[in-house]
């Protein structure tokens, strides 16, 4: 039972690019650039780039990405690590992907925003002609920070001008980053903005803050919500989840690193599940997080009893959460049942 549950890891919707680089990878790309790394042997890389077993909280985990960042400053690099990425996911049998990851982050030398999408635009360009995914599609993220409207806004402007380029790649935008730092409340204006030229969005909420930083994240308008862990504590979100049929994108490793949930026994997957919630299982981070999307059902089968059915309605979850149009989706589930039949005997 549990190595067949891990058959049903075909579509991963939160999955961050600069959590998720291998440390072949970096190494590889470090010297390249000639920048100097802490470490020279994958193995000894992992400390620096991975969370730390008694991470304490977001903010601990939040400081593995420093390294990966530093390492995506050249368009050269950035669409590789892109390409890199997609392959990997092909390997391990992902079938289609949404892929995040914040441009304001990648300005550090040279490259404008602007560049940086376009650099990751023509990595998924690449990427996809060397592998057998059905599709792969980019989010871009805004972040959570004291001073950086003006960047929010240009990433939501990007978003809709390459929305607007059928096929670009680019299908939603995120609000990542530090949420018990600086509250959902915070980035209403750009949020409002979205909203008001038709640009989709997920935001992470309910991780390091409580219910009602979902609640807020519904109240501006988001399509899905990262995590939303919290809702637990709240009848009438888990209520508006049910009504609005908002997804939740749950990645149960990640969140035990960053002590949004305490333990597996009590993560609320099975709760949001009985009542109808649209959850679904992704990884946030390959490197960070030590972890792929097998090895998250793998989990949940081992240590939380996984069934076949909820692996499965996890899955068609995702094909309805997916930022797809209608035919889109119809096109996925028919590719994913073509590739593994046995998924859905
Ligand atoms: O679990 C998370 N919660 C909130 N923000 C995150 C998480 N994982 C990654 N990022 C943030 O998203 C940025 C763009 O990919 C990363 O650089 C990191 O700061
Ligand atoms: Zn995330």
């Amino acid at each position: 039972m549990v190595s067949t549950l891990a058959q049903y890891a075909v579509i991963d919707l939160h999955l961050h690019l600069d959590g998720s680089l291998s440390p072949a990878w970096m190494l590889e790309w470090a010297e390249k650039q000639q920048i100097e790394l802490p470490a020279h042997t994958p193995e000894a890389l992992l400390p620096y780039v991975s969370a730390p077993q008694d991470c304490s909280d977001l903010n601990e985990y939040l400081r593995c990405f420093d390294l990966p960042l530093s390492l995506l400053q050249t368009p050269e690099a950035l669409s590789a690590a892109v390409a890199d990425v997609l392959q990997r996911l092909d390997q391990q049998g992902l079938i289609y992907a949404e892929i995040r990851f914040a441009p304001q982050l990648h300005t550090g030398l040279a490259m404008s925003q602007e560049d940086a999408v376009q650099a990751a635009l023509t990595g998924l360009q690449n990427g996809l002609a060397n592998t057998q995914l059905f599709k792969a599609n980019l989010i871009l993220c805004c972040m959570r920070a004291a001073d950086n409207k003006a960047e929010n806004l240009e990433t939501i402007r990007l978003a809709k001008k390459y929305l607007a380029k059928a096929e670009a790649g680019v299908v939603a935008i995120d609000l990542a980053g530090a949420e018990g730092l600086f509250p959902t409340n915070n980035f209403a204006e750009e949020f409002h903005y979205a909203s008001e030229i038709s640009v989709p969005f997920t935001i992470h909420a309910g991780e390091a803050a409580g219910a009602e930083s979902v609640q807020q994240a519904l109240a501006l308008g988001a399509s899905r919500i990262g995590y939303g862990i919290r809702s637990i504590e709240s009848e009438s979100v888990m209520a508006q989840l049910v009504r609005q049929e908002t997804p939740l994108e749950m990645c149960p490793c990640s969140n035990l690193q960053t002590k949004a949930a305490q333990s597996l026994k009590d993560y609320p997957l099975r709760r949001f599940l009985t009542r109808g919630i649209v959850a679904t299982l992704n990884t946030d981070n390959m490197t960070v997080s030590q972890t792929s999307l097998q090895q998250e059902y793998r989990l949940l089968a081992q240590e939380y009893q996984l069934s076949r059915a909820e692996a499965k309605q996890l899955m068609l979850n995702s094909i309805a959460a997916a930022f797809l149009p209608a035919e889109e989706k119809m096109a996925l589930l028919n590719t994913i049942q073509q590739r593994y039949p046995q998924l859905f005997e």
